[in-house]
């Protein structure tokens, strides 16, 4: 359990995959300069050594946070992902140490949606076996199997963030919007929500697809749904790996019953640029094939950054957990000079919150705010007091970590 009050210095921010110099320039800017940057994702035995010391870790999609990492990371207090998708990290073992996990919900989703509409345009006129010809010297000028995107249909999978602004880029091409989600979504412009992912499948001529992976995602595109797919029908997969059955979209494309598809994202991805690639897909002209950049832009990695490290800085700083994905919400104001602030992370259990109050009460100190958020697992208290001398603060904290129910507890000023 972490119990000491930190100086800024002692939060370690063990930075991996290369995320955008905008969130060290945060970091720094707000007092921290104690980051370990790495250009890559790091194997898992070299993690383990990084991540023991770390107070903070900033990742992308390549780094798994397992249980197994977590628990070798008896210092970590929060998580980073600098990107949307937080199905690498461990959520339930993440919280279980009371560890809030931020992401970046919104800002590389505009990139997403402009490269799905870049390769409908590029599928519907066969650019990729064109290219791939021409490169190989050979000089094909025909028209057949070239269409416009103008009046053709797509299909979203997922309205979300993502697939609702591509609807609304692919209505400027004059496209006919539908989309299937499990939940209802207010359709914009003239798209059209679509009750099953059946009627979606067999309606459209492109299918793109933007839900996160989870139990209801997973392998949602197999034979039989690719099978209800009209003829000559093209696929997208920029969401994530796991949404797409590989096997099954190259003996539909072998047997020429789509006409092409582009994937960005794939079951298994190389952990580092240095290492091979491979899948049933590379041997396709017709297939636009991405190394996972849906979201790689100048534009978005450094919104990324910047929102990111916000988040975990302003978590290190102020106890503020908004917009966490795993952990209780508490939204903090800038507390005034005349206070002490303590955190304590517990068991969602009856009886804590009782419990520290009397502790500060037995003590004879004024809680003069209080904040608390549950969720069904855990609760998050953040308790400021009249301001009190270092040492009857450590003291305090002392106490307050041995309320029963408690996973974590900290003194932040
Ligand atoms: N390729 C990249 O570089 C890249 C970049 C950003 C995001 N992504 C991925 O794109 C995906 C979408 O991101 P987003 O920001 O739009 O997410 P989002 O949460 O805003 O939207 C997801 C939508 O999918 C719906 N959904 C969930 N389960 C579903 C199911 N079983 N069937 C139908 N709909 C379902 C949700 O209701 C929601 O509307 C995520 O997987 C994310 O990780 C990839
Ligand atoms: O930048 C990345 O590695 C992941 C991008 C994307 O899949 C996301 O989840 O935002």
């Amino acid at each position: 359990m972490v119990v000491q009050a930190l100086t800024k210095d002692e939060n370690k921010f063990l930075l991996l995959e290369g995320v955008h110099a905008s969130a060290i320039e945060v970091l720094k800017s707000s007092g921290y300069n104690n980051i370990e940057y790495h250009k890559g994702a790091l194997d898992e035995k070299t993690l383990k050594e990084a991540i023991k010391d770390a107070r903070f870790i900033g990742i992308r999609s390549r780094t798994q946070l397992s249980k197994e990492i977590i628990d070798a990371a008896p210092k970590l207090a929060g998580i980073g992902c600098f990107c949307i998708g937080t199905n690498q990290v461990d959520l339930s073992a993440a919280i279980q140490k009371g560890i809030p996990v931020f992401n970046a919900p919104f800002s590389n989703t505009r990139s997403v949606a402009e490269l799905v509409l870049a390769e409908i345009i590029l599928l519907f006129r066969r650019i990729p076996e064109a290219n791939a010809q021409a490169h190989l010297g050979k000089w094909n000028k025909i028209a057949v199997g070239s269409h416009e995107a103008r009046g053709k249909r797509l299909g979203i999978i997922g309205y979300g963030h993502i697939g609702s602004q591509l609807s609304v880029l692919a209505e400027s091409l004059g496209m006919k919007v539908y989309f299937y989600d499990i939940e209802t979504k207010l359709p914009l412009g003239n798209a059209r929500q679509i009750k099953t992912l059946s009627a979606l499948l067999e309606k459209c001529d492109v299918i793109s697809l933007h839900v996160p992976e989870n139990t209801t995602t997973m392998n949602m595109i197999g034979k039989a749904q690719l099978a209800i797919m009209k003829p000559n029908a093209i696929l997208i997969n920029a969401s994530r790996g796991t949404t797409v059955d590989l096997d099954a979209l190259a003996q539909a494309l072998e047997s020429k019953h789509l006409s092409g598809a582009a994937i960005d994202v794939f079951p298994v991805e190389p952990a580092s640029n240095n290492e091979p690639f491979e899948s049933p897909l590379c041997k396709f002209d017709n297939v636009i094939i991405t190394p996972h950049i849906g979201g790689s832009t100048i534009e978005a990695q450094e919104n990324i950054g910047v929102e990111v490290a916000t988040k975990l800085a302003k978590y290190s700083d102020t106890g503020s957990t908004l917009s966490a994905v795993n952990f209780p919400e508490v939204s903090l104001p800038i507390p005034s000079q005349g206070v002490s602030r303590f955190l304590n992370i517990h068991k969602n259990q009856p009886g804590v919150l009782n419990a520290i109050n009397n502790l500060f009460a037995s003590r004879g100190l004024n809680i003069s705010a209080q904040y608390l958020q549950t969720m069904p697992e855990v609760g998050y208290v953040v308790i400021d007091i009249d301001r009190v001398d270092f040492n009857k603060a450590e003291d305090m904290l002392e106490q307050l970590k041995n309320v029963p129910g408690t996973i974590r507890a900290r003194l932040l000023f």
